[in-house]
């Protein structure tokens, strides 16, 4: 799921991943939410990935609540043209913590790089930032692609990972352990039976 403040480039994104373009000229904000499939392969591996776009009005809101607990992971995007998109991150960790799953994958991008002269957010900040609350960081453009196919590929490859990770207890071995606890509960009743009759 993408999320971050209203104009930040989560919709070009989005497209410049699926599409290899770059959405130019007039700003169209999300409305509610929107979807996009990309299949892509991991390790020789085919993986489909099912990219929800988040609206970033604050209107939305209530409405993109709803969708945090069935992401596995969220890519949260800043514009490093814009100071304040890079003060509303930890308002966003906030609330990804409130909503999405515990274990949810997040991943920090400082967009719109392509921007240098109005740059606003150094690199180091949001270096800074990620390292704070512990997520990876990287720096994109949607316009010129930069770093665009790595940060989602980085992203598949960790929720891939996470997919065909063993459990780490064996179920059997949880099952052994239930019935000898169940062996204990039968004989203390038993016992007890026979001490009180
Ligand atoms: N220079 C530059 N402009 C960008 C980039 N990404 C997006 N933009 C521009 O930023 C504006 C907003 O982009 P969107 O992708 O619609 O923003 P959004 O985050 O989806 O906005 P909401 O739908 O309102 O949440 C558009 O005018 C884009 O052309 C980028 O990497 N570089």
């Amino acid at each position: 799921m993408l999320v971050g403040d209203s104009g930040v480039g989560k919709t070009c994104l989005l497209v410049r991943f699926k599409d290899g373009a770059f959405l130019a000229g007039s700003f169209i904000s999300t409305v509610g939410i929107d979807f996009r499939n990309k299949v892509m392969s991991i390790d020789a591996m085919k993986v489909k990935l099912q990219i929800w776009d988040t609206a970033g009005q604050e209107r939305f809101r209530s409405v993109t609540h709803a969708y945090y607990r069935d992401a596995n992971a969220l890519l949260l995007l800043y514009d490093v043209t814009n100071k304040a998109s890079f003060d509303n991150i930890r308002a966003w960790l906030t609330e990804i913590h409130e909503y999405a799953q515990q274990d949810v994958v997040v991943m920090l991008l400082g967009n719109k790089v392509d921007s240098t002269h109005d740059r606003m957010v150094k690199r180091e900040e949001g270096e800074k930032l990620a390292k704070e609350f512990g997520v990876p960081f990287m720096e994109t453009s949607a316009k010129s692609g930069l770093n665009v196919e790595l940060a989602f590929t980085a992203v598949a490859k960790e929720l891939k990972h996470r997919t065909m990770k063993e459990p780490d207890e064996p179920k059997f071995q949880l099952q052994v352990v239930n019935n000898w606890v169940c062996l204990g509960i039968m004989t203390f009743v038993i016992v007890c039976i026979n001490t009180f009759t």
